[in-house]
Order: structure tokens, then sequence, then C-alpha cells
């Protein structure tokens, strides 16, 4: 069984693609944990405003099998491999840890996302404070703390 936690983003109609992101990843892993949905202006790029939150869950599948199904998930949301990075987007999912991992292919992992962006960190931090990261050598809970919220600006929404 490995811990999992996934970040999950949208600018494109995000209520409902964020809403339907988290049911897919009920429907294929299970009852799973997630943070509050925060918003916040677009990082990197100039678009509509995103909503984001991370989600937690124990999994017996391997990091090959998650990687693959974070995919299909995506383009089952209308996503195209065409997309560029910095754009506009209906469901992006990311893997940010696989247990204690520490790879790049399939996927880079710990995302190094984790320590430069608020709207990872701050819903990583509302449901594993206590997670270990193992790059960073510190707590999500001590990464959040050292992080330099002038940064990023973003607040909760109400949600569900
Ligand atoms: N931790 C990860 N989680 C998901 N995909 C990853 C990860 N690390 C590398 N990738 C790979 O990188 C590719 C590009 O993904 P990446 O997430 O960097 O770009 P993107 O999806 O366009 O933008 P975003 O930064 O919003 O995710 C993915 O298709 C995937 O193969
Ligand atoms: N606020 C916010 N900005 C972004 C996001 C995101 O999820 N939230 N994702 C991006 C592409 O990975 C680029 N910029």
């Amino acid at each position: 069984m490995a811990r999992i936690y996934i970040s999950l983003g949208s600018n494109i109609n995000k209520h409902e693609n964020l809403s339907k992101g988290l049911s897919a990843l009920r429907y294929y892993f299970g009852a799973l944990e997630h943070s509050s949905v925060f918003e916040s202006e677009a990082v990197g790029f100039n678009g509509s405003n995103f909503y984001n939150s991370v989600a937690g869950v124990d999994t017996d599948m391997t990091l090959h099998q998650v990687c693959a199904l974070l995919k299909q998930i995506e383009r089952d949301h209308g996503r195209t491999p065409a997309d560029k990075k910095f754009s506009p987007r209906t469901l992006d999912l990311d893997l940010l840890f696989y247990d204690d991992v520490i790879c790049d292919t399939p996927a880079q992992l710990p995302r190094d996302e984790i320590t430069k962006n608020a709207f990872v960190l701050w819903p990583l931090f509302e449901i594993a404070p206590d997670f270990y990261h193992p790059i960073a050598q510190a707590t999500i809970a001590e990464l959040w703390q050292g992080y330099d919220k002038s940064q990023q600006k973003l607040w909760k929404v109400a949600f569900e």
C-alpha cells in the first residue's frame, strides 16, 4: 500500500471540473481525503483564476498505474496532449508524492511545485502537515511555515 497525494487544478468551468475530478478520483481510488478548494490568480500566464485542491489516498496501484490513470482522467475531462504548459486547462492532475519515492520517470517525484506554489503547499498542509518531504528533509508543516506567503494570494472558496 502506498500513500499518494494528487494536486487538482482547473481554470475552465472550474467549479464543475474540480468537482468532477474529485468524483473521478473517488471512483478509481475509493474514499479519499481532500483539502478545501482554493481560488487564486493564474501563475505564469494571463488567464482566468484557478480552483485548486489536493487529495490523498492509500493505493495498491503501482506508480506507473497511477500516472497512466491520472492522464486518462485528464483526457476524459477534455485535456488534449497539445495543451501547452502555461495555458488554460479543464483539469490538471499532478502526482505530488508516491510514498517517499524520489524519481524522474514516469513522473518527477516529489513534484518540485510542492515547495514553489502556495496553491499546492497550502492545501497539502491542510491534509498532510506531518508528511515528510524526502528531498527538502522537512515536514509539510515546516515547509508551509517557512514559505513566503506574500508571493501568491489565494483564498478558500465555498464548495460542494
Ligand atoms: N509528478 C507528475 N505528475 C504528473 N505528470 C508528471 C509528473 N512529473 C512529470 N510528469 C509528466 O510531465 C508531463 C507534462 O506535465 P506537466 O504537469 O509538467 O505539464 P502540464 O500538465 O502541461 O502542466 P502542469 O504543470 O499544469 O501539470 C506529463 O504529461 C507527465 O508525463
Ligand atoms: N493558480 C494557479 N496557477 C497555475 C496553475 C494552477 O493550478 N493554479 N497551473 C499551471 C499549470 O501547471 C499554471 N498556473
